[in-house]
């Protein structure tokens, strides 16, 4: 468990966390989102001692990390997979790192199967694709066996299969009750993977909801409909609340009234239905729409 309080980090003039207060919980998979600056590594940062807070305090599973006595074993962190000494094998990495925690041979062995590095865990590092440095990144923070999992951007650079292995991964830690908190830019990635989300703008908490809530709360859902009777079918759903685009084909994108609705009058009415399908609204639309007020770098419209 992660329990940040009145969590704030200043430099200099720059307030880049300010009086952030959550807790991340167990047996879930937590996403942390927010737009560039928004304060994210700041926090993640502060969470594993690499930054000292200027007020408020973060603990990781009851304590301070630097309190903890081996923080390996209590959390595995993939913050900067690039912070490798590149002249070292990737198992050299892995057991100089265990070496300090007492973890045994068997055990960077088995992280080294488990992030499928076997064929290049005699490699020099500095060698090593994105992915393969992403992969060796995981399997670091993994070593410990720790209760508490921070990943920064875990998927970035993955090939899709690797993007799924990530995906698997990190659902399996936390039906293992684990703590696992992740960022990621990728929308349509962290909707497929977290179960809950902390989206920070401009260093504060603008939410921190299930995604299902957050899905549901930014976008009101789309009905598309196709009957060969379209014409007819939208002068009867018209309403002032109701939102109706036409498209060719007999097709309708309402928005406004709920599939059944939609159904129960086409039927009513005797009109024929081809289709009749409630899309999904996405993680991206609903995110776009929360963080358009706290966007810190705003790109022009390409044109
Ligand atoms: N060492 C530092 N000195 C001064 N300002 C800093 C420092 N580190 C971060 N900042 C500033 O603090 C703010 C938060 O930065 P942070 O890197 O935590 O954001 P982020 O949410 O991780 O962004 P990104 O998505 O771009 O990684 C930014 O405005 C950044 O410029």
């Amino acid at each position: 468990m992660i329990t940040a309080t009145g969590l704030s980090k200043r430099y200099g003039a720059k307030t880049a966390v300010n009086d952030i207060t959550f807790t991340v919980q167990p047996g879930r998979v937590t996403g942390f989102l927010g737009p560039n600056g928004a304060g994210k590594s700041t926090t993640m940062r502060m969470i594993v001692g690499l930054d000292r807070p200027s007020a408020g305090t973060v603990t990781v599973n009851g304590k301070p990390y630097a309190e903890h006595k081996a923080p390996l074993r209590e959390v595995g962190a993939l913050l900067d997979a690039k912070a490798v000494h590149t002249g070292r094998t990737a198992e050299n990495h892995l057991l100089a790192m265990a070496a300090t925690h007492g973890i045994g041979r068997k055990r960077v062995a088995e992280v080294i199967e488990l992030t499928g590095l076997e064929s290049v865990a005699r490699k020099r590092v500095g060698g090593f694709s994105l992915g393969m440095g992403q992969r060796l990144g995981i399997a670091a923070a993994l070593l410990g066996d720790p209760a508490t999992l921070l990943l920064d951007e875990p998927v970035n650079g993955l090939d899709p299969e690797g993007v799924l292995w990530v995906r698997r991964l990190v659902r399996h830690l936390a039906d293992e009750g684990r703590t696992v908190f992740l960022s990621s830019h990728l929308m349509s990635e962290m909707a497929l993977t977290a179960d809950h989300l902390i989206v920070l703008g401009k260093g504060e908490v603008i939410v921190d909801a299930p995604v299902s809530d957050v899905i549901a709360g930014g976008t009101r859902p789309r009905v598309r409909v196709r009957s060969p009777h379209s014409s007819q079918l939208a002068d009867l759903l018209a309403a002032p609340e109701v939102a109706i685009v036409r498209s060719e084909g007999g097709v309708l994108e309402v928005t406004g009234h709920e599939a059944s609705v939609i159904g129960d009058l086409a039927a009513a009415n005797g009109l024929a239905l081809h289709e009749l399908t409630t899309q999904s609204a996405s993680l991206e639309e609903a995110y776009m729409a929360l963080t358009a007020d706290v966007v810190e770098y705003r790109t022009e419209a390409v044109r």
